[in-house]
C-alpha cells in the first residue's frame, strides 16, 4: 500500500516535472513558473527515490488502539485531510520507535521491525512492551535485538550505511537533542559516533528548515573517509551538506603536501595565532632608518618618524592589514606629494618666494626635471596660481589642488615610490604573507619568540611546492587578519557588480514565483507537500525568497558555501575531532559564529601529534563551559573477543579510560603469527590471499605501518592483484591495504594488522594508533609480527598459531 502511494506521488510529480519540462512558453511569467515548478518537483521526486529501498521498517501498536508505520520519508494518503499512512523517522511522533522499553513503553504495546528486500518484506521481529515482557526485559536494553544484529552482522560493503532502522536509544537521544550549543559525542571505537552525528544532521536540517540555508558542514580526517560517508545524508534525502577535510576549508588552496609530523604539530599549536598575527605587523612599516625614494633625477626622503607617524595613522581604527594600507599609502602620498611640491616650488620661486622664469639647478629637482615640469605645464599653472602677473609673491601655494592631485597620481604610479610602498607595507595575500615567513628565518625569528630554535628551523621552506594541512588554519587566520589584498578588491568590485546586476534580476524572479505560489495555493496543495513550503509564500519576503531561488536554481548551499571562506555554516559536525588542532578549532570556530555544533570523537584514539587529549581544553577558550557532554557505551561494531584485546591495549594507554561494551561476540578468536623478519612480506601476502578467499563479498583491510606500506603492498599485489592501496584507496575494493592514519574511522569484515612494533613505534602516540587498528574488525582479526610480539601484554595475551594453521 505504501508503495502504491509513493508510485503515485511519483508518477505526480515526474508528470509535473515533465510538464515543466514540455511547456516552452515564451512569456517570462511561464517561464518563473515553469522554473519553480521544476525544482519543486524534481526535489519531490530525489526524495521518493533515495527512500525507494527500506520505505517502511517499523510498526508501532498504540496501546490506545492505533497503530504508527516508520520509515524514511513521511506520506499522507490522498484524503482531504491528509492522513498520515507514514511517519518519516525524525518526526516527534517516532520517537518511541527508538527508545520505548518495556519499562518505559510510552504509549506502545508493540514494536514491530520489518524488513525488507527491495518491495518485499523478507522478514519481522516484534517486540511486546508490557508488564510481562518486563519481568523477561533484555538486561543489555537493546531496541529490536534481532534487527540491530542483522545490521552489525551484515557484511561490509566499503560504504557507510544510515542506521535509522535500528537506532538505539541512547543514540537517538544525541541526535534528537535539543541542545543549541556544542554539543560533544564522546564514545569509543565502534559506538556509532559517525553514524550518530550524520543522523544527526538529517534530523537538524529536518526539525529546523532555515538551516538547509546556511547548510551543514562535516568535517572529517581524510578524503578516503569523506567518501566513506559520503551517501549517508544523500541516501537520507539530505543534500545541503558539504563535507570537507580542515585542509579543504581554504578555497583555491589544494593542501596535499606532505611534511613531518613535528612540523604539523608546531602549525596546530594555539601560539601560531599569535605568531601569524606578529608576521602580519612585521610587515606594518618596521623601523628601517630613513627611506630614500629615487624619483626623477633627484631623491625623496621619508624619516622614520614620518613613516611610523603614517603607519600610526592607519592602525588608529580597527581595520585590517590590507585596509590599513590603503590609510598609510595615503598618508605616505601626502607626505611624498608635500615633499616633492616643496621641492618644484623651490625650484620656480625664487629667494623672495617670486617665480623665477626657469630651473636654476637649486633643490633638488635638476634641470631636467624642471624642463620636464615646464613641458608638461607646471609653471603655466604656477605662474597663474601665484599670481605672477601682479608678481606679489602672495604666498598663495604654487600648486593648485589639481596640480597636486596630478603629482601625487604621478607619484602613485611611480616605480621607486611603489617598490618602497611595497617594502615598508606591502598588499599581502595569506599566502604571501606565510610564504615569506617560512622561507625567511629572521622573519621567523621575530614573529615567533615563543618557539624554540628546533621548533623555528621545523617550519623552514622555499617558498612555493604547495600547501600542507596543517598550513590551511594558517591561511584563514592571515586571511581574517590581512582582509582583501589589492588585486582582490578589484576582482570583488567587479564581482559584486556582477552580482547586483544577476540579484535584481532574481528579485524580479522571485516576485513573480511569491506571485504565481499564493495565487495558486488552491491547485497546488496536495498530498506529501511540504506544508512549510506553502506557508513560506506567506512569510519570505522576495528578498529571501530570491536568497531561496538563488540555491535551488543556480547552485546549491554546499557549492556557495564551498568557494567561500567567509561562510558561515548553521551546524558543524566534526568527526574524529580528537584530531584537530588548536588552529583548527580557531579556523571551524569562525565558520560557525552560532556555535551551533556536534563534535564527536574518542580521545584515546588520537593520534595526530596535534591532536587533543581533552575536550575541556579544546573547547573552553572558545566557549567557556557553555557545551555539553553526551557518552556513548556500547560498540556495535567490534566483537567481545577483539574488544578484549584492545581494552589491554586501552588500559596500558590510561586506566582511567573504559572501553565499550561490545554488543555481540562472534566466537572467533584474533589470531597473532610470528614470522621470520625476512618472511614477513611473504607470509603477509599469502595470509591476505586466504582471508580474501574466505570472506567471499566482504572487506578485507591489511593495516601497516606507514613505513612499510610500499614494500608489503608490493608483496600483498602480487597475490592479490585487487588489492587498493595508495594516498585514496578505494574502499570499495574487496581488499585495501591502508596506514593507520588511514583507517581511522573505516571498519572491514576482516583485518589483518602486520609489523604491530613498527606501529608503536613509529610515533608518540603509537598505542592510540594499534588501538584505532585493533578496532577496526566486525568479524575477523590477525596479527602478523617479525620475531617475537612486541611487549605489549594485551598482543601477547592474543593466540598465537602456528604457521600451518589459521
Ligand atoms: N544502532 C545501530 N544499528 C546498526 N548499526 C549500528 C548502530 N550504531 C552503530 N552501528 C554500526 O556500527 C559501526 C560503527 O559505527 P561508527 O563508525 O559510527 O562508529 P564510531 O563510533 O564513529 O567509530 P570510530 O570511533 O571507531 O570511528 C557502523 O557500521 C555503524 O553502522
Amino acid at each position: 500500500m505504501l508503495y502504491r502511494r509513493v508510485d503515485e506521488l511519483r508518477e505526480q510529480a515526474s508528470g509535473r516535472l515533465a510538464e515543466a519540462l514540455r511547456d516552452n512558453g515564451g512569456t517570462r511569467q511561464a517561464r518563473v513558473e515553469r522554473e519553480s515548478a521544476f525544482a519543486r518537483y524534481a526535489e519531490r521526486v530525489a526524495k521518493l527515490d533515495a527512500a525507494e529501498n527500506g520505505l517502511c521498517f517499523g510498526r508501532l501498536d498504540l496501546r490506545s488502539g492505533g497503530r504508527r508505520y516508520i520509515g524514511r520519508i513521511g506520506i499522507l494518503d490522498d484524503s482531504d485531510e491528509g492522513d498520515p499512512l507514514l511517519v518519516d523517522w525524525r518526526a516527534p511522533a517516532a520517537r518511541p520507535f527508538y527508545v520505548a522499553t518495556a519499562a518505559a513503553p510510552e504509549g506502545v504495546r508493540r514494536r514491530r521491525h520489518i524488513t525488507t528486500r527491495r518491495r518485499r518484506v523478507v522478514d519481522l521481529d516484534d517486540e511486546v512492551l508490557d508488564s510481562e515482557a518486563l519481568d523477561t526485559a533484555d538486561e543489555e536494553g537493546l531496541i529490536g535485538e534481532a534487527a540491530l544484529l542483522a545490521a552489525v552482522n551484515a557484511g561490509r560493503t566499503g560504504r557507510m550505511r544510515d542506521i535509522v532502522e535500528t537506532l538505539q536509544a541512547e543514540q537517538d537521544e544525541i541526535i534528537r537533542s535539543d541542545h543549541r550549543g556544542v554539543l560533544v559525542v564522546q564514545g569509543g571505537p565502534g559506538t556509532g559516533k559517525t553514524a550518530v552525528a550524520l543522523h544527526r544532521a538529517a534530523y537538524l536540517l529536518y526539525t529546523h528548515r532555515h538551516l538547509a540555508k546556511r547548510g551543514v558542514l562535516v568535517v572529517g580526517p581524510n578524503a578516503t573517509f569523506l567518501r566513506y560517508i559520503g551517501q549517508v545524508l544523500p541516501g537520507l534525502g539530505e543534500t545541503n551538506v558539504l563535507l570537507s577535510t580542515i585542509g579543504g576549508l581554504f578555497p583555491g588552496v589544494d593542501a596535499r603536501r606532505s611534511e613531518p609530523p613535528e612540523a604539523a604539530a608546531v602549525k596546530g599549536r594555539a601560539l601560531m595565532a599569535d605568531v601569524v598575527a606578529a608576521a602580519v605587523r612585521d610587515r606594518q612599516a618596521p623601523a628601517a632608518g630613513p627611506v630614500e625614494i629615487p624619483y626623477g633625477d633627484g631623491t625623496l626622503r621619508l624619516e622614520e618618524e614620518d613613516y611610523r607617524r603614517a603607519a600610526a595613522v592607519a592602525l588608529s581604527g580597527p581595520v585590517l592589514h590590507n585596509e590599513a594600507r590603503r590609510i598609510f599609502v595615503r598618508e605616505i602620498l601626502d607626505l611624498l606629494t608635500r615633499q616633492a611640491a616643496e621641492r618644484i616650488e623651490a625650484v620656480v620661486l625664487d629667494d623672495d618666494g617670486l617665480p623665477l622664469d626657469g630651473g636654476d639647478g637649486r633643490g633638488v629637482l635638476g634641470e631636467a626635471d624642471v624642463r620636464a615640469l615646464l613641458a608638461a605645464g607646471y609653471p603655466g599653472d604656477l605662474l597663474d596660481a601665484d599670481g605672477d602677473e601682479d608678481g606679489d609673491g602672495d604666498g598663495r601655494p604654487l600648486l593648485d589642488e589639481s596640480d597636486r592631485a596630478e603629482l601625487r597620481a604621478e607619484l602613485a604610479a611611480a616605480a621607486g615610490v611603489r617598490t618602497a610602498l611595497d617594502a615598508m607595507w606591502p598588499s599581502l595575500t595569506p599566502q604571501r604573507l606565510l610564504e615569506d615567513l617560512f622561507a625567511d628565518p629572521r622573519r621567523l625569528a621575530s614573529a615567533a619568540p615563543g618557539l624554540t630554535g628546533a621548533e623555528r628551523a621545523s617550519l623552514w621552506r622555499e617558498p612555493g611546492g604547495g600547501w600542507t594541512p596543517a598550513d590551511v588554519p594558517l591561511l584563514d587566520e592571515a586571511a581574517e587578519l590581512l582582509g582583501a589584498d589589492d588585486r582582490t578588491v578589484g576582482a570583488q568590485a567587479r564581482a559584486r557588480a556582477r552580482a547586483a546586476a544577476e540579484r535584481r534580476e532574481q528579485i524580479a524572479y522571485a516576485r513573480g514565483v511569491l506571485d504565481i505560489t499564493i495565487g495558486s495555493r488552491s491547485i497546488d496543495l496536495e498530498e506529501g507537500d511540504e506544508p512549510e513550503i506553502l506557508t513560506a509564500a506567506d512569510l519570505l519576503g522576495e528578498e529571501e525568497l530570491a536568497e531561496r531561488q538563488e540555491v535551488t536554481v543556480h547552485r546549491t548551499v554546499a557549492e556557495r558555501a564551498a568557494a567561500d571562506r567567509t561562510w558561515t555554516f548553521g551546524h558543524v559536525i566534526v568527526d574524529e575531532a580528537q584530531e584537530l588542532s588548536a588552529m583548527a578549532w580557531r579556523l571551524l570556530m569562525r565558520r560557525c559564529p552560532s556555535r551551533s555544533m556536534t563534535i564527536v570523537g574518542d580521545v584515546a584514539q588520537t593520534g595526530d601529534a596535534a591532536g587533543t587529549s581533552s575536550w575541556e581544553g579544546v573547547l573552553r577558550p572558545h566557549v567557556g563551559e557553555r557545551w555539553r557532554l553526551a557518552q556513548l557505551t556500547v560498540n556495535y561494531r567490534t566483537p567481545a573477543e577483539i574488544m578484549a584485546v584492545a581494552a589491554g591495549l586501552l588500559a596500558a594507554l590510561d586506566p582511567g579510560l573504559r572501553p565499550p561494551r561490545s554488543v555481540r561476540e562472534t566466537g572467533v578468536p584474533p589470531w597473532r603469527l610470528s614470522t621470520a623478519p625476512e618472511d614477513l612480506p611473504g607470509i603477509l601476502a599469502e595470509r591476505a590471499a586466504r582471508e580474501a578467499a574466505a570472506l567471499g563479498d566482504g572487506r578485507l583491510a591489511v593495516i601497516v605501518p606507514e613505513t612499510r606500506l610500499t614494500e608489503l603492498a608490493g608483496a600483498v599485489a602480487a597475490a592479490v592483484p585487487e588489492l587498493a592501496y595508495g594516498a585514496d584507496p578505494d574502499l570499495e575494493r574487496r581488499v585495501v591495504m591502508l596506514t593507520v592514519r588511514q583507517a581511522k574511522g573505516l571498519e572491514f569484515d576482516s583485518v589483518l594488522i602486520a609489523d604491530p612494533a613498527a606501529i608503536l613505534a613509529a610515533s608518540p602516540r603509537g598505542r592510540n594508533d594499534l588501538y584505532v587498528a585493533l578496532t577496526r574488525a566486525t568479524q575477523r582479526l590477525g596479527i602478523l609480527h617479525p620475531g617475537p610480539a612486541p611487549a605489549e601484554p594485551a598482543l601477547e595475551s592474543v593466540p598465537e598459531v602456528g604457521a600451518e594453521r589459521t
